[in-house]
């Protein structure tokens, strides 16, 4: 039966999948203060509605990036579906397309990226991790513009995958039968196996990633596609002006979910600068801790032009696969589409500061 909420999807998840795979999904990194952080940066904002507009029609309608969505919503990139449901990624596109949500699909996808494309009815974007073995990256850009993907995603909050003490203590490792398909499997190989006191996520991270990369090395990627590029984990005003000189499409605001820098600054709080800094030069989507249709309501107030969502996706993914994904982004925009009308906010454009106070 569809639960009611997505906290009761979690409950739900939380059930039904393995103690390990479950706190590599939900854990944080460090001290994992920032997992409820970003949470209390949403809730200490409150909406404050206009009345007597005429909200018999609302419509929560945008185009990002050239992609046209049923709402703001995107699904945030995350690695391995497959620890979730066994179609993976192919099940979230599919639930994706239904709910004219956008999904940005990781380059630790456990589904290729062909598949995917082939379950899709929406637009998929590509996340990318700057590997060192630059042929992977060419030849990833080169196959999902030939299936048809609509943006590139550079993360670059993640020089390394962060300490995070659950998966040390469970020495988490992707199980064998699940697989990062896009990538060799020799890139790979240090993400399986397991040992004691030891990710093996972030053990391939440091032997993986190339954490020597720059500002200047975005031409390079840029030289390489034609496809609008969004970077992904950025919380400095100064790197926002940045990414703007370098002709970066869009920025996903994002702490990645509590992951990466304990401590970082919650996307909501670190918003209102960015959306300064650009002064309308780039699209802006908000990542991390969004639950409700009022923390969608929440950024675009703030000034963001969409938003994404994570562990939510495999809560529903994990509860019954595509329907679970389908259902979890069905409730979000639902909530939405009632904040819309209570908020006199018809139009996604209806939105800004005005409508939002914080305490
Ligand atoms: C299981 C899991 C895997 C993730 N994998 C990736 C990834 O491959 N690439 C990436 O850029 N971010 C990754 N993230 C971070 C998400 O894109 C996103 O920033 C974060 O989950 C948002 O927070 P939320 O889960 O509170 O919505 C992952 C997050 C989770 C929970
Ligand atoms: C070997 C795969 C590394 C996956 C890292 C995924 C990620 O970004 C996360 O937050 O977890």
């Amino acid at each position: 039966m569809a639960a009611l909420t997505l906290r009761e999807y979690r409950a739900e998840a939380e059930g039904r999948l393995p103690a390990p795979v479950w706190d590599f999904l939900e854990g944080g990194s460090g001290t994992e203060s920032m997992l409820s952080a970003g949470r209390a940066a949403l809730d200490r904002i409150r909406l404050r509605p206009r009345c007597l507009v005429d909200v018999s029609v609302c419509d929560p309608g945008v185009t990002l990036l050239g992609s046209r969505l049923a709402a703001p919503l995107g699904i945030a990139p995350m690695a391995y579906h497959q620890l979730a449901h066994p179609e993976g990624e192919v099940a979230t596109a599919r639930a994706a397309g239904a709910a004219g949500a956008l999904l940005t699909v990781s380059i630790f996808a456990s589904r290729t990226l062909e598949d995917i494309a082939a379950a899709a009815s929406g637009p998929l974007w590509l996340q990318l991790y700057w590997l060192r073995r630059r042929e992977t990256l060419v030849e990833l850009v080169r196959r999902a513009e030939d299936a048809g993907y609509q943006a590139l995603v550079l993360t670059v909050d993640a020089p390394r995958v962060a300490y995070r003490p659950r998966d040390a203590r469970n020495g988490f490792a992707v199980p064998g039968g699940i697989r990062a398909v896009n990538v060799d499997a020799a890139v790979m190989s240090a993400s399986h196996g397991g040992a004691a006191g030891e990710s093996a996520i972030a053990r391939h991270s440091k032997e993986q990633f190339d954490a020597s990369i720059t500002w200047r090395d975005l031409a390079w990627l840029r030289e390489r596609t034609s496809l609008p590029l969004v970077l992904k984990g950025v919380l400095a005003p100064e790197d926002a002006e940045l990414a703007v000189e370098y002709g970066v499409d869009a920025l996903v605001v994002s702490n990645h979910g509590g992951r990466q820098l304990d401590f970082a600054i919650p996307a909501a709080d670190a918003l209102p600068e960015i959306v300064d800094a650009v002064g309308g030069r780039c699209r802006l989507i908000l990542d991390g801790s969004i639950r409700y249709g009022a923390d969608i309501a929440k950024a675009l107030c703030l000034g963001a032009d969409a938003v994404f969502v994570g562990r939510p996706a495999l809560w529903g993914l994990a509860h019954s696969g595509s329907a679970g994904v389908a259902d979890v982004l069905r409730v979000l925009l639902d909530e939405f589409e009632e904040v819309m009308a209570l908020m006199g906010a018809p139009r996604v454009g209806d939105f800004g500061n005005s409508g939002i106070v914080h305490h």
